[in-house]
């Protein structure tokens, strides 16, 4: 791949083997959650997610999405109990999302796509940093959260409103002061699965928490994620869509739940 990964034909999804050989592996992401074959775990506790807004840092294009970075250097913004052990520190959010309404999420449920997919990256503080934690089974535990057309999501607006400031790839902005508590659906029912990465390196060191609930997301709002670009100022300019990975064959998984 000349100029790196991306989701064009020539770089996308189907080619990232070439240079990531674990893009085939046993457990890839994202997958369709076949709500059928979802079991019920007993085991399964609440998610507990504590989040201190004040570290939140900076908001960044970085050339596949936008994400927004968190100081990660102390507890203070923490997803516990749920399907995890110990305590992940959050590090960083970001979004997938479609050319048009009808497609952009990354997870599907019985087959149904979504307009975008939020993804709360955490990592487990067993480790000594996200770098670290990055390649191991255990390491990384990530909060799904799917984005379905409707009302316009005010919760939403403070990331939209930064959007022109980070249009082309490798432009960040101070982003202080917010809580991604916010952006969460109100129930955190979800279903768990043990997955990867789903943008190269695709380490399969994921815990895949995905909510049952949505959030809204209006069409007027996904036009100004669209309105970001993949490329620099001093590229041709491609727009910011379908930056998502198709679902990956179960290879014998199946989602879990907490029981009703
Ligand atoms: C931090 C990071 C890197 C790659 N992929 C992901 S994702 N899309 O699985 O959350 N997160
Ligand atoms: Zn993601």
């Amino acid at each position: 791949m000349s100029n790196g990964w991306g989701y064009a034909d020539h770089n996308g999804p189907e080619k990232w083997c070439d240079n990531f050989p674990i893009a085939n592996g046993p457990r890839q992401s994202p997958i369709d959650i076949q709500t059928s074959g979802a079991s019920y775990d007993e085991s399964l506790k609440a998610l507990k997610l504590q989040y201190d807004p004040s570290t939140s840092l900076d908001i960044l294009n970085n050339g596949h999405s936008f994400q927004v970075t968190f100081a990660d250097d102390d507890d203070s913004s923490t997803l516990t109990e749920g399907p995890i052990s110990g305590k992940y520190r959050l590090k960083q959010f970001h979004f997938h999302w479609g050319a048009s309404d009808d497609k952009g999420s990354e997870h599907t449920v019985d087959g149904k796509c979504y307009p975008a997919e939020l993804h709360l990256v955490h990592w487990n503080t067993e480790y000594p940093s996200f770098g670290e934690a990055a390649s191991k089974p255990d390491g990384l535990a990530v909060v799904g959260v799917f984005l379905e057309i409707g009302a316009d999501n005010p919760n939403l607006q403070k990331l939209l409103d930064a959007m022109d400031a980070i249009k082309c790839k490798g432009t960040q902005t101070s982003f202080t002061n917010f809580d991604p508590t916010i952006l969460l659906p109100e129930s955190l029912d979800y279903w768990t699965y043990l997955g990867s990465l789903t943008t190269p390196p695709l380490h399969e060191s994921v815990t895949w928490i995905v909510c049952k609930q949505s959030i809204s997301v209006s069409s007027d709002q996904m036009k100004k994620f669209r309105s970001l670009l993949f490329t620099a100022d001093d590229e041709e300019a491609c727009c910011m869509v379908n930056n998502y990975r198709p679902p990956q064959p179960l290879k014998g998984r199946y989602a879990s739940a907490r029981p009703p």
